[in-house]
């Protein structure tokens, strides 16, 4: 479904992106793991668009993305749920997302929103609350939620769990998980690489704006060298 085949990116003069190759197939939840700097909201950033690409080639669903403005990549079906959340906090809940629905005018929105609220039940609690006023848990689910109101087939998810209560996290993770019933592909970015490797069909470990070792994620949680270095064991 996603193909990215040595991808460059810089800022200014820095290269920070130096030829990352990975695949994400339909169906599959992929994660790239990697410490704070490696480079993984660069690399999502090039994915939806926000950030120039200085190399190599980024194809989904069969056509190339180089050239594709950021805005015209979730009517493609891909779609990225930002770091930071990047909620609008002077809407309410339901106005945001609305917003991820902009796309469209058909009577699935209201269905889309329903699905929204059933898997974040809180959300519907709070529906017609300003979003600023959310938890950051709650605004991480928001975050999701107004992304999945954009039907992506490809959701882009930045460190959905930075900075959350470990219970929520949890909570977060058990979503993400569930997004494959939905039918809905997954790429995460997380610094959590336990949390995302737990839930992951296969896994990347990214390095100073380098793919260092990849494999199905069970094979990775065993690795000695990911334990030690990633997962504290
Ligand atoms: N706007 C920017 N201008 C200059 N350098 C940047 C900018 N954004 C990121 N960088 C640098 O690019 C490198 C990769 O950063 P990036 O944010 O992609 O890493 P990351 O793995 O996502 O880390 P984090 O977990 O903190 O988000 C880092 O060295 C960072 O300092």
């Amino acid at each position: 479904m996603l193909t990215v085949e040595g991808l460059r990116s810089r800022y200014g003069r820095i290269e920070v992106l130096h030829g990352i190759d990975l695949h994400v197939d339909s169906g599959e939840i992929v994660t790239v793991v990697g410490a704070n700097g490696a480079g993984k909201t660069t690399l999502l950033k090039c994915l939806s668009g926000t950030q120039q690409v200085s190399g190599g080639s980024i194809t989904f669903r069969g056509e190339g993305l180089t050239g594709v403005p950021a805005h015209r990549r979730p009517a493609r079906g891909l779609t990225q749920s930002p770091e930071g959340r990047q909620i609008f906090t002077n809407l309410t809940v339901e106005e945001n997302l609305r917003l991820g629905a902009y796309l469209f005018t058909d009577d699935r929105v209201e269905k889309d929103m329903e699905d929204a609220f059933a898997m974040f039940p809180i959300l519907r609690e709070k529906r017609n609350l300003a979003a600023g006023g959310l938890s950051g848990g709650q605004q991480q689910m928001l975050a999701m939620a107004r992304a999945l109101m954009g039907r992506p087939s490809c959701l882009l998810l930045d460190e959905p769990s930075m900075g959350l209560a470990p219970i929520i996290v949890q909570q977060i993770f058990d979503v993400v998980s569930g997004l494959k019933a939905l039918g809905v592909t997954v790429l995460l970015v997380e610094q959590n690489a336990f949390g995302a490797l737990k839930i992951a069909d296969r896994g990347y470990v990214m390095e100073t704006g380098r793919i260092t070792m990849s494999g199905a994620a069970a094979d990775l949680i065993a690795d000695p060298r990911i334990r030690e270095a990633y997962l504290g064991i």
